[in-house]
């Protein structure tokens, strides 16, 4: 890493060897070690002061990984083999903790990436956050498609007399005790809010107001997404999907009658389609089944006390909790055509890790940390065989210095 004295006035300016990775999550805490397991150094920025961010400030206590943890490795080291199959999340940040170490990866921290854009008349991103500049050859967004919270706009919102969250922001139900709940939202973190909140002796209701599918975490003591991946390697997906409703409608019975309507596409193929994950359930139906989670359709309108659903009921609540999903914030900061307005790479998965002029994206294939692995992978191969190249080529840090003092 050098220095350049580009516009001394104001930002400093650092010229950057390797790649500049922006996000220390999963994504680019295996972006950084692939790199470094083929000789790369890196620059990660993080605009958080740690680490995987959203697994420690913006999960839940109660949060388990609920794929099992072979399919939640990141590559070059495996979780330790006392962890459970299902790791909490304590165990996951302490697993991602040791990967930084053994890698040595020293995110610099604080440093919130508010432009990047490619400038080609010297060939370099210029990456600028709150406080420096950065110069790179190759720029690896890592930023995550649960960047940002979503919270729609319900008309009534600004007049509810209690507590309005988002669940980025719910710890536990300790802090909703003998309270009525309104969760908008059914996907796996309304449902395991729901869950969380009847081990706490609250009443919530929750929000379906659109199809859904919910399937056992587990099937004849396999996980159902490891059963899914096998049967996957042998039969077609549409065949794989029929199987897994078969016995998730054995499990649970008719969803429907319950206020859960499945989709008619089948559960993986709208994972794979449209990113939606199906609900991996872990004890939420059955609190649906005994009545202690109650399923509302739509809300029309939140009013002073309460909320008001499509169906003409109205009810009075104590706090209102948003599961209303996450959104990549990329659009915000990236100058660049190769996401789309959501923020998504728009060549669709397993293509969407390379772009134009050394940009890369990692973690965006809606496919977990499957998908971190592979694009992880893929991205270091890449730049190695790049970074080799380049470094023949003798061009220093100074010769880039003079470039930006020509530019500017
Ligand atoms: C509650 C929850 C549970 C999940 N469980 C699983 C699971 O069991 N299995 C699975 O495979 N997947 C799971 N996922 C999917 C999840 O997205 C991944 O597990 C993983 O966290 C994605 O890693 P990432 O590094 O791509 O993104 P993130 O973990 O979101 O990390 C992105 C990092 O980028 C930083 N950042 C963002 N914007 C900027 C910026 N402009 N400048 C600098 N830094 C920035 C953030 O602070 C953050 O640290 C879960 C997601 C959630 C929300
Ligand atoms: N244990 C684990 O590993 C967990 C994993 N996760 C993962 O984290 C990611 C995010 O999950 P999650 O936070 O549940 O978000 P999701 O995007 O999966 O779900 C959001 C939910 O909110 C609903 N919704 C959105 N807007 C509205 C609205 N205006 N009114 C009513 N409902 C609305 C959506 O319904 P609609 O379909 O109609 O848009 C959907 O049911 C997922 O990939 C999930 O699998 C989350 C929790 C636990
Ligand atoms: O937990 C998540 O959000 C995931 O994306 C993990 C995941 C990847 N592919 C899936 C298919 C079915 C259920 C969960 C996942």
């Amino acid at each position: 890493m050098g220095t350049c004295r580009e516009e001394e006035t104001t930002l400093k300016c650092v010229w950057v060897h390797g790649p500049i990775i922006v996000g220390a999550g999963p994504s680019g805490l295996a972006a950084s070690a692939c790199l470094a397991d083929k000789g790369v150094p890196s620059l990660l920025l993080e605009k958080s002061n740690c680490i995987a961010s959203l697994w420690q400030y913006k999960t839940y206590d109660r949060l388990t990984l609920h794929l099992p943890k072979q399919f939640c490795e990141l590559p070059l080291m495996g979780f330790p083999a006392d962890f459970p199959k299902y790791p909490s999340k304590e165990q996951f940040v302490s697993y991602m903790e040791s990967y930084a170490s053994r890698y040595s990866i020293e995110p610099r921290f604080g440093q919130s990436v508010e432009s990047a854009e490619f400038d080609p008349s010297c060939g370099f991103w210029r990456v600028r956050t709150q406080d420096m500049k950065y110069l790179s050859r190759w720029i690896i967004i890592a930023t995550g498609e649960n960047a940002e919270p979503v919270v729609p706009d319900m008309q009534g919102m600004d007049k509810f007399h209690g507590p309005v969250i988002h669940t980025s922001v719910y710890k536990s139900g300790a802090e909703f005790r003998n309270q009525n709940v309104l969760v908008v939202g059914c996907g796996n973190s309304g449902m395991e809010v729901c869950l969380d909140l009847c081990s706490h002796n609250a009443s919530p209701h929750m929000v379906v107001r659109n199809t859904v599918h919910v399937l056992p975490r587990e099937m004849f003591g396999y996980s159902t997404f490891g059963v899914a991946m096998a049967l996957l390697k042998w039969f077609p997906l549409r065949l794989v999907d029929k199987f897994l409703l078969l016995v998730a409608n054995f499990t649970f019975g008719n969803t429907e009658r319950l206020g859960l309507r499945r989709p008619k596409t089948g559960p993986i193929e709208l994972k794979n389609v449209t990113g939606k994950t199906p609900v991996l359930d872990v004890g939420a139906l059955s609190q649906i089944k005994t009545g202690k989670i109650k399923v509302m359709e739509g809300v029309r309108e939140i009013t002073r006390r309460g909320a008001k659903f499509i169906d003409g009921q109205e009810k009075e609540f104590d706090s209102i909790i948003f599961a209303t999903g996450y959104k990549s914030n990329v659009p915000s900061w990236l100058k660049s055509d190769f996401f789309t307005e959501q923020g998504m790479p728009k060549t669709p998965f397993p293509n969407g890790w390379k772009g134009d002029n050394g940009l890369y994206s990692v973690g965006f294939t809606r496919r977990g940390l499957l998908g971190t692995t592979s694009d992880a992978i893929k991205i270091a191969k890449d730049i190695a065989d790049q970074h080799m190249a380049f470094k023949d080529a003798k061009i220093t840090t100074y010769n880039a210095h003079i470039v930006l003092q020509k530019k500017s």
